[in-house]
């Protein structure tokens, strides 16, 4: 036991030996001046568990613990981004979890738009606005590549394999060109996939329509529904019904996938001994098992694809990968699946969910309703939709999409990122293995480039020629190179074609009375949904939304 404690006392006394060598350093002083209470709270903790020892052996694994998490809290990596320094255990979770998006952009003006926070143990760099997120994931795209695969709950999910979560350059760009090589064989740029489009966003007004202008509350799972319906149909080339079993197990599983990520899934990354916790075990457990079934219900259509599939002619992409494998075009069998799951999860709730915001910005704002209505009128005619061609008619109506992926910010905080290498960023130092968060909201919401950013104004998007005209800070697919999203012209075509069809047949407002929601209260899950709310949808049109035809 004496040898024991002096071991532990070598070890701490070695410990602090790094501590103090770490803040022996210029940026001494400000963190004297700006964190001294929370490092006199750390030297308290510490004076305590010291006490704790002269109770016994436990108060020895107590002291051991207190001073690992505490040199770990005190320690940043040389020349780091500097940032608020949080708690031991919990980081800055505890400052950042009550409203993520407005804490980490308002960090950003306090701390510089290159900053750090602590996730449990983890650090975090941050990057605020769209000259820090380009200078990193532009001009150093190959420093900035990797994702953290690593981490628990993403492991359990893809184990870097697929898309979104392969780490190893060939194999990512391997797979990346197959994905996107099917996504134009099978629609893309081909009037195939605007047809399956226009048939969806029929539908879904058909679906509309029959709440016959009374409140609607399901408006977000009607758009989950559509969306669900085209990448569902490109991957596995069936064309569901939304009372097909297999479809509501898809769209089911998946929306629950996205509620139990949100709810108990990111605590597991940050957190991953919490599943060895009993009673908190059961959470984590919880997401694992909707992961499993729904790898379950890939599993199955991928072996249905086997039996059926024709060589030589592929019916959608999984037959199309099965080709790609006898021709070496991909790396193996085993991305097929987590390459799928990519596809249905990043596919199906990012359009629906800016689909719904629209929804709600149109009926929060009538007369830039009325301005979209009329132009599409003076541009295809009344009551009739406007095809993927017409866009170069429709600038006010581009811009107002535009300026409605720019307000609601549905992918945030974008898919973190990991420093492939030790990297130089704005003269910080950033080790290999950090990982990066890139702040789209804070570059939508940045008044340098775009004034009165709360203020809904599709005007900002047009040029004084009337035409749309490009805005670098507006990036909401992160379309750089590396991980630019894969399915931005797919999502794009679809925005436009659902919002289009939608305004064709219908005005949304608020049921009389009701208050309006409170757009800055988006729901933050791995997308950022708008606060529920009921419309009203206002028929425009008469006549069966169903048998019209682009
Ligand atoms: C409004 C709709 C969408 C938005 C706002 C959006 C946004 C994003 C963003 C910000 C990223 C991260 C890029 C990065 O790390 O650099 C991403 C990645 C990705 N997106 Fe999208 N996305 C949308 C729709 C879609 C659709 C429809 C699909 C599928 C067909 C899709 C598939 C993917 C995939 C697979 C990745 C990972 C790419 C990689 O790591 O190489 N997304 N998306």
């Amino acid at each position: 036991m004496e040898t024991n404690c002096r071991k532990i006392s070598e070890l701490n006394q070695n410990w602090w030996g790094k501590v103090i060598g770490r803040i022996r350093t210029p940026e001494l002083p400000s963190m004297l001046h700006d964190e001294f209470s929370v490092v006199a709270g750390g030297i308290a903790l510490i004076l305590l568990a010291r006490f704790l020892l002269i109770v016994g052996p436990m108060g020895t694994l107590l002291l051991t613990t207190v001073h690992l998490l505490s040199v770990q809290w005190l320690l940043r990596p040389r020349n780091f981004p500097p940032g608020p320094r949080g708690l031991p255990i919990l980081g800055n979770m505890h400052q950042v979890a009550l409203d993520p998006l407005k804490t980490l952009t308002g960090y950003g003006k306090k701390y510089g738009d290159v900053y750090s926070v602590r996730i449990g143990m983890d650090n975090l760099v941050i990057l605020c606005g769209w000259d820090a997120i380009k200078e990193a994931v532009v001009n150093k795209a190959d420093e900035f590549r990797m994702r953290p695969s690593h981490l628990y709950i993403y492991k359990e999910y893809a184990d870097s394999k697929g898309i979104g979560f392969v780490n190893d350059a060939t194999t990512h760009k391997l797979n990346r060109k197959f994905v996107l090589k099917t996504l134009k064989e099978f629609g893309l740029g081909k009037q195939t996939l605007e047809e399956d489009i226009a048939q969806e966003a029929r539908h879904l007004c058909h679906q509309i329509a029959r709440h016959d202008g009374k409140p609607i509350g399901t408006m977000g799972s009607m758009l989950t529904k559509s969306s669900a319906g085209i990448i569902l149909r490109l991957v596995f080339g069936k064309h569901y019904g939304w009372e097909d079993p297999e479809f509501k197990a898809f769209v089911g599983n998946i929306t629950r996938g996205f509620d139990l990520m949100t709810m108990y899934g990111a605590i597991f990354n940050v957190y991953p001994w919490l599943r060895y916790i009993p009673f908190v075990k059961s959470l984590g457990q919880a997401v694992m098992d909707n992961m499993s079934d729904f790898k379950k219900l890939i599993r199955e259509k991928i072996e249905q694809h086997q039996g059926s599939r024709v060589p030589g002619k592929p019916r959608d992409l999984v037959d199309a990968y099965f080709d790609a494998l006898q021709e070496k075009d991909v790396a193996d069998s085993s991305h097929l699946l987590p390459m799928v799951a990519d596809l249905l999860t990043a596919g199906m709730e990012t359009t629906a969910t800016t689909l719904h915001w629209a929804a709600l910005y149109m009926s929060l704002n009538p007369e830039i309703q009325r301005k979209v209505q009329d132009e599409l009128e003076a541009a295809v005619g009344k009551g009739k939709a406007p095809t993927l061609a017409d866009v170069s008619k429709l600038p006010f109506t581009e811009a107002t999409i535009k300026e409605i992926q720019r307000i609601c910010n549905v992918a945030p905080l974008a898919v973190p990122r990991m420093t492939t290498v030790d990297v130089e960023l704005r003269g910080y130092s950033i080790p290999k293995g950090t990982q990066v968060c890139m702040n789209i909201y804070s570059a939508h919401m940045d008044p340098k480039y775009f004034p009165e950013p709360e203020v809904f104004n599709p005007n900002r998007f047009l040029g004084d020629d009337g035409k749309v005209q490009k805005m670098d800070a507006f990036n909401p697919f992160l379309q750089v190179w590396r991980r630019i999203c894969i399915g931005e012209q797919m999502a794009r075509n679809e925005l436009l074609i659902f919002f289009t069809t939608m305004m064709t047949h219908f005005s949304f407002q608020l049921p009389e009375g009701a208050p309006a929601p409170d757009t800055s209260k988006g729901k933050l899950g791995i997308t950022l949904s708008p606060p529920a709310f009921e419309v009203l949808a206002i028929r425009r049109t008469t006549g069966d939304i169903l048998e019209e035809s682009i």
